[in-house]
């Protein structure tokens, strides 16, 4: 494989089409200039994905979790880049380039230099001077090394940046919160590591207990901090995530009028941060003259939701490949309009172990042309599986492929790619080389496939396909298995996470 330290990759551009005019109806979009402004006035307001709770400035958005009607917050507009103000975006490094994507968000509520620097703060400690590097994997083929941060994984774009504006805004604010969130592994730690040093921040995090692999759970419970809590569920990730958000739903068990923050998916500003890699690999591979797509191991759908909105903001993409495991709702679900739950299957990528996709209905709320009702109605009604009008499920299909890839495939192609090219994948990102190389359309157009996470973090995956290869951890977590734990077991019941919450705050 042929590693590109600068992050730009070489190749021939050929001139493609740009995706225009793909917009909602609704108010003009801001536009945006070729450098940085500090006088766009449209601040972006942000709406609930079922139509029925009040608007909210970006800053409310940031400090909320679920919109009071049970949607998701969506902003009104998106802002929309042109193919020059693309091309002039061409050899930016990556703060520079977050800023240019996140300003126009945020301009409403986080002044400029404020906002350079919670992204300076938050991208100063990746390991890697491009912070996500490209590495050529085949043939027109690319890995996104997304594990360069802390916590080894691509939660930790959007969670060091989400730390920094939570600590800018609340003490803005005056105000601490609570902040809580449920993971399948990664979301967790990089929430720990994005929050642990905010002043007004108490963090709880729910994971499955057993079902996240020993590497995430240290990296979560040996974090100390007296404002650090995690709690092991007993149930599956699903179980965890359903009680964070009953707990938005409720928040009367919270001491002394204290408020609950998301630091899911759910929460906007995760996936606002996460586009800023899309444009960043697609600028390096030769946007906006060439075509770029995208391959995306999939869980809670919140990555491959921002190469959605990506691709709606300008960006030149044509594919974008859901790559899932054995819990494949998302792929029956484009393939065959079967969105029925089935039992939640402990895989090789725990992470991806989701069955109940939060994002999904967000990119509804697109494909339904932003009609809230139709939404709420379709996700209300729990009396059959949800089954997708055809038209919608053909919009859908002009951008999605899906792909399914079970244990026994991913362990086979972590030991391929190592045996003909000495890379080693994690067991998502596996997944994801798969699906691309299984569903891709166009051999001309790069694929990208996204590394979400290092393989240091998944043992037993590696173990399987290359038993005798010795995988370390990087130097900051070397003493990993030595630190002491802290976290708390606790039965899949509200009320007693409810109960633990409310002692320990
Ligand atoms: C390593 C890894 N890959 C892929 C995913 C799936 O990403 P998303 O939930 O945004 O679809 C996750 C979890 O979210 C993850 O931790
Ligand atoms: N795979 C995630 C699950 C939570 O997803 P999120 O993106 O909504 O935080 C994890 O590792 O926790």
């Amino acid at each position: 494989m042929a590693a590109n330290p600068t992050g730009r990759a070489a190749g021939s551009h050929q001139a493609n089409s740009l995706i225009g005019n793909c917009l909602p109806a609704g108010p003009p979009a801001p536009r945006l200039g070729n450098s940085p402004k500090s006088d766009i006035e449209i601040a972006v307001k942000f709406i609930s994905t079922r139509g029925r709770a009040p608007s909210l400035s970006f800053a409310d958005t940031v400090l909320t979790g679920l919109a009071s009607d049970g949607g998701l917050y969506v902003p009104e507009t998106l802002p929309q880049f042109s193919g020059d103000e693309i091309r002039a975006m061409a050899g930016l490094d990556y703060r520079e380039l977050a800023f240019r994507i996140i300003q126009p968000f945020a301009s409403g509520d986080v002044a400029d230099d404020d906002l350079r620097g919670i992204i300076d703060r938050a991208y100063s400690n990746f390991r890697h001077p491009a912070v996500a590097p490209l590495v050529q994997s085949g043939p027109n083929e690319w890995v996104l090394e997304l594990f360069q941060g802390p916590t080894l994984a691509f939660k930790d774009f959007a969670l060091q940046f989400l730390g920094q504006l939570f600590d800018h805004l609340l003490k803005e604010r005056n105000e601490r919160v609570v902040v809580m969130g449920a993971t399948s592994g990664d979301t967790g730690s990089a929430a720990i590591e994005g929050c642990r040093h905010c002043d007004n921040i108490d963090i709880f995090i729910l994971h499955p207990h057993n079902r996240v692999s020993e590497v995430q759970r240290r990296q979560m419970t040996t974090v100390l901090s007296d404002n650090v809590f995690n709690i092991a569920l007993e149930g599956n990730f699903d179980d965890c995530q359903n009680m964070v958000k009953a707990s938005f739903a409720d928040q009367s068990f919270l001491p002394d009028g204290r408020r609950l923050v998301a630091v899911n998916s759910i929460n906007w500003a995760r996936i606002m941060a996460q586009i800023v890699y899309y444009f960043y690999a697609a600028l390096n591979l030769g946007a906006p003259d060439r075509t770029v797509n995208f391959s995306v191991p999939t869980g809670n759908f919140g990555d491959i939701f921002a190469g959605y909105l990506a691709r709606k903001m300008g960006l030149p993409i044509d594919q974008l490949v859901i790559a899932t495991n054995a819990n494949d709702i998302l792929h029956r679900c484009i393939s065959d309009n079967d969105h029925s739950p089935r039992e939640l299957v402990h895989s090789l990528s725990p992470s991806m172990d989701i069955m109940v996709s939060s994002n999904f209905e967000r990119l509804l709320f697109d494909l339904y042309r932003r009609d809230g009702e139709a939404v709420a109605s379709l996700l209300a009604d729990r009396s059959a599986p949800m089954q997708l009008d055809p038209d919608v499920l053909q919009r859908a299909r002009e951008v999605f492929s899906s792909c399914r890839v079970d244990d026994a495939r991913t362990v086979e192609v972590i030991r391929e790619v190592f045996q003909s090219t000495g890379y080693l994948l994690d067991p998502h990102t596996a997944i994801g080389v798969e699906a691309a190389r299984r569903t891709r359309h166009s051999a001309v157009q790069p694929m990208v496939c996204l590394a979400t996470a290092h393989p240091a973090k998944f043992p037993e995956a590696v173990a399987r396909a290359l038993p005798t290869h010795k995988i370390e951890l990087p130097p900051h977590m070397a003493d990993l298995f030595e630190r002491a734990e802290r976290y708390k077991v606790l039965p899949n019941d509200l009320g007693r996470v409810h109960d633990f919450m409310a002692t320990a705050l």
